[in-house]
């Protein structure tokens, strides 16, 4: 159960469809060299299939959008073929796969204009979070159900953060400028949940370059609440979180959860 204190502007809508849109377009340059990083094997599997199961697992929802490398829209498409897929099938899931664009915001853009009219709740989930738990899934679904026009999972950090002047040669240190209270603090992952008609105007309206669908909600100044995240939610950024990952998947496997 969510613990959101809920600014409902869009009011309750407890059968509304939900869509997933996924974006995989990214290089993984932080990954180092190799294919593009959604295309990358995770317990043998591309890490793009582990996000899509993570979303096809919840009940909630009817379509899934992926958002493939710009030239790699086939190869996307062959992968789903593929791979078994849960809800898979005549009255399930529906899966569509689209090619990026140059940017994360622009891939998602290109996302939202291929989904069909009929789903009101939109989930935004990064192909480079492949192990979320379905149960973080199906709580933001369900407080953006509830009312809430923009939800995302959240959770507090563990270290401490200091806000600095970037260093302007190499090799010079940076500068501590402050170090802002942790308790108000959290790091956001997804899926990011919202009213479609919401995100839509974001991505219609807001310009300049942001780290997520959220931030760009919050820019129309409208109220983005969070739920408890997961740590299994982590995105696979570097070579040590590829670690993490697998080491993540062999336990699923020992206490046979998928
Ligand atoms: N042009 C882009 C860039 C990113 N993404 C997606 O956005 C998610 C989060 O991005 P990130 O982890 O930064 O992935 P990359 O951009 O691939 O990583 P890097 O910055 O290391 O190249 C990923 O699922 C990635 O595929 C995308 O769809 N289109
Ligand atoms: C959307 C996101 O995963 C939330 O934490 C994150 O901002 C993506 O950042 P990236 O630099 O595109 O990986």
């Amino acid at each position: 159960m969510s613990d959101v204190s809920r600014p409902s502007t869009t009011g309750a809508r407890p059968a509304a469809r939900t869509a997933a849109v996924i974006p995989a377009a990214g290089r993984g340059v932080r990954l180092g060299p190799g294919a593009p990083k959604a295309l990358r094997a995770l317990g043998g599997v591309p890490m793009l299939i582990h996000a899509v199961r993570a979303m096809a697992a919840s009940r909630a929802v009817s379509l899934v959008v992926v958002v493939a490398p710009p030239d790699g829209a086939a190869e996307v498409k062959s992968l789903l073929d593929a791979h078994a897929l849960p809800g898979a099938g005549a009255g399930g899931t529906d899966f569509l796969v689209v090619p990026g664009g140059e940017s994360r915001q622009e891939s998602v853009r290109l996302g939202l204009e291929a989904l069909p009219p009929d789903h009101d709740i939109v989930l935004v989930h990064d192909a480079a979070r492949p192990l979320v738990p379905v149960d973080t899934v199906d709580a933001v679904i369900e407080a953006v159900r509830e009312g809430a026009p923009a939800v995302v999972p959240a959770l507090p950090l563990a270290d401490t953060v200091k806000e600095v002047e970037p260093a302007t040669a190499e090799g010079e240190p940076e500068r501590v400028l402050a170090t802002p209270d942790r308790a108000r603090l959290r790091a956001v992952q997804t899926p990011q949940g919202f009213d479609r008609a919401t995100l839509v105007r974001a991505h219609e309206t807001v310009t300049g370059n942001v780290t997520d669908d959220a931030s760009m909600v919050e820019q129309l100044g409208v109220p983005v609440v969070t739920v408890p995240g997961h740590p299994e939610a982590f995105k696979v950024t570097r070579p040590l979180d590829l670690v993490l990952a697998e080491a993540v998947l062999a336990r699923r496997r020992l206490n046979d959860v998928f």
